[in-house]
């Protein structure tokens, strides 16, 4: 089985600083990966490297066995099958929920240019498909009554949520996600884990998780990685990973709030 992603060898160089050094990461297809560490691990790093958003310095991105050729650009990298959300929600907040997944969906259901730019009868087709499918997933994640609203006008947690279901809207292979349970409360955690957990069993996609709720992470998380100064200290299980000793010495000594 090909795996939903590999990464072998990434490092990450900022001027004098290796905020991510020589580190190989793989995904199977529909696994539950996590990807911890202390605060200044590099996580987030790693993650801009994956997506095309900060490229590595060197190392191997693969993509459902395809490989991310040097200098592709973000969104190219999405349609290889990767998508993700940010630490700090990026939703367009003025825009209606609705509005927010149909730019998602733009990108998957591009017509030829020929044909919006004529309003020919394919665009109508289109048009109409995105907003059945994104209208489809609102609904499956019972987010159908706030359709209308603007984005930024939504709970924190909703707003994650919608942040979720626009990077599921492009069909992607795997989902990224860095940090969705920061700045949640309880409730609203454990709804989430829930929708992670849907997004393996009902959509048959992989998940990589960057989290620092352990109690989230060792839930959900079938395999884990562990970041330390950008280095790969540790991967495995999550019971494995509870009882290493390298990684209790990581976050004790390192003051993470994890
Ligand atoms: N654009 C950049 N330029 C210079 N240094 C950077 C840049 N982005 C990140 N860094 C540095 O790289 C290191 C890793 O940061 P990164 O944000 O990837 O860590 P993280 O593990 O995601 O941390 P956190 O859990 O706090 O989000 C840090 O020392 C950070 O200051």
């Amino acid at each position: 089985m090909t795996d939903a992603l590999s990464a072998d060898h990434i490092t990450k160089v900022f001027g004098g600083l290796t905020a991510v050094d020589d580190v190989s990461l793989h995904v199977g297809e529909k696994e539950l990966v996590a990807l911890i560490g202390p605060n200044g691990a590099g996580k987030t790093t790693f993650f801009n490297c994956l997506t095309g958003v900060a490229p590595a310095t060197t190392g191997t991105v693969k993509i459902a066995g395809q490989e991310v050729k040097k200098n592709t650009k973000a969104y190219k990298v999405a349609q290889m099958g990767i998508s993700r959300t940010f630490q700090n929600i990026r939703l367009f907040s003025q825009l209606s929920v609705l509005e927010n997944v149909l730019i998602a969906l733009t990108n998957q259901y591009k017509e030829n240019f020929l044909t919006s730019v004529l309003r020919l009868p394919g665009y109508y087709k289109t048009e109409d498909a995105m907003e059945k499918r994104a209208k489809e997933l609102l609904a499956d994640f019972d987010l159908e009554d706030v359709m209308y609203f603007p984005a930024g006008d939504l709970p924190y947690g909703t707003q994650r949520k919608v942040e979720i279901v626009r990077a599921l809207a492009t069909d992607p292979k795997i989902i990224c996600l860095d940090e969705p349970a920061a700045g949640m409360n309880p409730e609203e955690t454990a709804d989430l884990t829930k929708l992670i957990k849907r997004l393996q069993t009902e959509y048959g996609i992989a998940v990589l998780l960057i989290e620092h709720d352990m109690s989230l992470v060792m839930n959900l998380a079938e395999r884990i990685y562990v970041l330390a100064e950008g280095k790969l200290l540790a991967q495995g299980t999550p019971s494995e990973i509870q009882n290493n000793e390298a990684v209790i010495n990581a976050y004790l000594g390192g003051g993470a709030d994890a």
